[in-house]
């Protein structure tokens, strides 16, 4: 750790500007999952804690929600330039406890600060509306105000951005936040409330309350079933994603889930094969395909199948150096727990009982651990689970069409819809399979499309709600109409 690293790295939660252990006294550990040595441990949070973090962000509502929108504005922008000066210790914590390559670690440092600094930006311009008044004797005022505590749910894939995209939004707003980060990363969202302290956040406006796997459940229901929490936002899978559906009907709920995707990836015969193979590689490769708009299915056209098969296979043996993160030269890490290379073994051998043939890759790679090897698989067919389940793995399945039509059947027969991705160089087939992918971001020759201009989210079981651009203020904010009567024209 560098000179800031002590004052980041920090073992107990933050609740109403207080750094505590749990009321229980339990705490969890925080392992290396690319040598799995203990790297921290952190309270073991549950119900009450959650009930207190809630309390305290519903008394510093009141306040907050009445800071001018120039004064949260710079609360954030602080925040922003601390976490900017600490990039390289946050991004060494980050590494350490998700395994993701340290060269990523600070492309999603860089990232999730982004958010922070636009949202800080975005505070300033939360306008409402004056409409043309129906009739001489009134006027119509749309106001759009916080709507007040919002539980934050997030995952371990990306630490850091996956809270600062939903945080910065709602403190933009007006709306103060409990964020319960996945017990596989809690030091990096730690890291991120120290930060929100020195930037002088108020107390209660940004709580962090940790926990192991075994209270998830129960603290996702706490914030799900509380009559003081306006919203959620979950980012997650879908499974975990649909509970939390049926847990906010109680109380009704705002709520946005980023769930799980399945993204197609299409090359048709127009395309640049080699720009092609680097879309897949960026959007296949980057967290060791542990991303929710990971390409997972690669769907190549016939007349160009073989060569494109060649040519990625090739890139990933040349380009591809698995290790631990912390080691120069490395660009893929390990899988980020048990439970993930236990579903990629699985998905690949169910693939390999059914007839899938290995052209690289396919099993765990010779380091051992969690690491696996980035393979590439092709004969891949719909009965598979592979094609239909999130690999979240460094697994690139390679599947023939013949046609456009064939191709775009394929791509939205499934009942996710976050990303996709086609290669062409045909400007009408552009335009037309852009327009019929079921996806809420589709890009074209192009294999990123994250960034913090753009509206990022799903339809169909990949969830709803935006999260970035002006529309992440949106999940945030309600609209109140006021209408003033008896006025004489
Ligand atoms: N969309 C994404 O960015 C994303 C991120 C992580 C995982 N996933 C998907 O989910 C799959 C499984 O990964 P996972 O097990 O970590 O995901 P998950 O949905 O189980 O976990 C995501 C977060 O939700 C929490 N959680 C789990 N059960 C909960 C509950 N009942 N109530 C409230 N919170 C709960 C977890 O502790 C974690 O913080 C992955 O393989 C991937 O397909 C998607
Ligand atoms: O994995 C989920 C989100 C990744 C991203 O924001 O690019």
């Amino acid at each position: 750790m560098g000179s800031r690293g002590a004052c980041i790295f920090k073992h107990q939660a933050y609740i109403n500007g207080k750094w505590l252990n749990a009321l229980s006294g339990k705490k969890f550990p925080v392992s290396n999952p690319a040598n799995g040595l203990k790297i921290g441990e952190v309270p073991d949070m549950n119900k009450e804690d959650t009930l207190h973090a809630i309390a305290a962000a519903k008394e510093s509502f009141k306040e907050w929600q009445n800071v001018p929108a120039k004064e949260r504005s710079k609360y954030l922008r602080k925040w922003f330039e601390l976490i900017d000066k600490s990039s390289e210790d946050i991004a060494k914590l980050m590494t350490a406890e998700n395994g993701k390559p340290l060269i990523e670690a600070k492309a999603e440092v860089a990232y999730g600060a982004g958010y922070i600094e636009w949202f800080a930006e975005e505070a300033k311009r939360i306008y409402g509306e004056v409409a043309p008044r129906p009739s001489n004797t009134r006027e119509m005022v749309f106001f759009r105000e916080p709507i007040g505590v919002v539980g934050l749910i997030t995952p371990w894939n990306f630490p850091m951005a996956m809270l600062t995209r939903k945080a910065a939004a709602a403190l933009a707003a007006g709306c103060t936040c409990v964020a319960r980060p996945a017990e596989d990363t809690p030091l990096t969202a730690l890291a991120l409330a120290a930060l929100a302290e020195e930037a002088g956040l108020p107390k209660g406006v940004f709580n962090v309350v940790t926990s192991s796997a075994h209270h998830a459940a129960e603290i996702g229901k706490a914030l799900c079933e509380s009559e003081d929490v306006a919203g959620i936002s979950f980012t997650g899978s879908t499974a975990v994603g649909k509970i939390l559906y049926q847990q906010c009907a109680g109380t009704v709920k705002r709520l946005a889930l980023e769930l799980g995707g399945n993204a197609p990836f299409m090359v048709f015969d127009s395309a640049d094969i080699e720009k092609a193979v680097e879309g897949v590689m960026a959007s296949k490769f980057r967290n060791s395909g542990q991303t929710c708009v990971a390409s997972n299915r690669i769907l190549v056209q016939e007349t160009v199948f073989d060569e494109f098969v060649k040519a990625l296979s090739k890139r990933i043996e040349k380009m591809l150096v698995v290790g631990d993160g912390l080691d120069c030269g490395v660009n893929q890490g390990p899988l980020a727990n048990e439970k993930q290379l236990v579903k990629v073994e699985s998905l690949v051998k169910d693939a390999v009982n059914k007839g899938a043939k290995v052209v690289i890759g396919g099993k765990q790679h010779k380091l051992g651990g969690l690491f696996y090897e980035p393979t590439v698989l092709t004969n891949i067919d719909e009965q598979m689970e592979c094609f239909n389940e999130e690999i979240f793995g460094p697994v690139c399945l390679c599947i023939r069409f013949k046609t456009e039509a064939d191709a775009i059947e394929m791509a939205n027969n499934t009942r996710r819809g976050l990303a996709g991705y086609f290669f062409s160089n045909d400007y009408q087939q552009i335009w037309r399979v852009a327009r019929k992918l079921q996806t809420g971001i589709v890009g074209v020759n192009e294999g990123i499309i994250s960034s913090v201009e753009a509206p990022f989210g799903g339809i169909k079981e990949s969830g709803f709600g935006r999260e970035g651009s002006h529309h992440g203020i949106d999940e945030y904010t309600h609209v109140k109409y006021v209408t003033f009567g008896g006025l004489n024209y």
